[in-house]
């Protein structure tokens, strides 16, 4: 564990920076035509598709994954064409993309801060539409030491700054060492510790309401079985 607490350390000085190692920000990646399409089409999916939790509902595309392989769904066109746009931009590896989470955030809702886990190629690719928000990263609990109580205030390294339409990509130590998470806030001020934040187009001290996001999340989940396979499972 030692190595990643000193990476923790050592990104902790990229912020300053402005330069992560493992971290694409693109703003503008789809157009407002296509904004207004995507959203459309996850408003336009059966309701059964959507799996409600506390702050938040997602709707889960391409198949479970599963330690003993994810038994591949067939991903829609619509979100299939983006599974294909981004993963040609080498994001995985030459792999195209076979899993997309769909997470829906309403103004004041966020996400606890969390690892995606082993199941996933160590990159996430995030489009975002209808709001920005700030994604928050966070060093590992085992990284503290001494008497420092294990906050999350503590832990807390530096935010990414994704606006509407934007492409976010994480990859390997940013992926894979730190936890991520979303503050449920209604609004956000921007300060120093936003690392991208001239790459997003944002000011220090500027305030940014949040409205309802819509965010596609998506990945290579390299493990898949066929669903003949899976009846031994149980
Ligand atoms: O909405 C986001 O950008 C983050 C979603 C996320 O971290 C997840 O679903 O695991
Ligand atoms: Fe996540």
């Amino acid at each position: 564990n030692k190595a990643v607490c000193k990476l923790s350390v050592s990104l902790k000085q990229f912020v300053v920076h402005d330069a992560l190692p493992t971290v694409y920000y693109i703003p503008d990646f789809i157009s407002e035509d296509e904004e207004s399409y995507l959203l459309q089409q996850v408003y336009r999916s059966p309701k059964t598709k959507w799996t409600q939790l506390s702050g938040r509902r997602l709707q889960n595309w391409g198949g479970l994954p599963h330690p003993k392989g994810m038994v591949a769904e067939k991903i829609p066109d619509w979100l299939q064409t983006y599974c294909e746009k981004v993963s040609s931009l080498g994001a995985f590896n030459g792999q195209t993309a076979n899993h997309v989470l769909v997470n829906e955030y309403k103004q004041g809702e966020g996400i606890m801060p969390h690892e995606d886990g082993p199941l996933y190629h160590p990159t996430v690719t995030t489009i975002s539409l209808g709001s920005h928000t700030l994604l928050d990263f966070y060093a590992p609990v085992s990284c503290l030491e001494g008497d420092a109580p294990q906050t999350e205030e503590n832990r807390y390294l530096f935010s990414l700054l994704v606006k509407p339409r934007s492409l976010l990509i994480l990859q390997d130590e940013m992926y894979q060492q730190l936890l991520h998470g979303i503050q449920a806030r209604a609004q956000d001020t921007l300060t120093d510790k936003v690392a991208n934040l001239s790459a997003a187009g944002g000011e220090p001290g500027k305030t940014l309401i949040r409205d309802t996001r819509v965010s596609l999340t998506i990945r290579h989940v390299p493990k898949v079985i066929k669903a003949k396979l899976i009846l031994g499972r149980k």
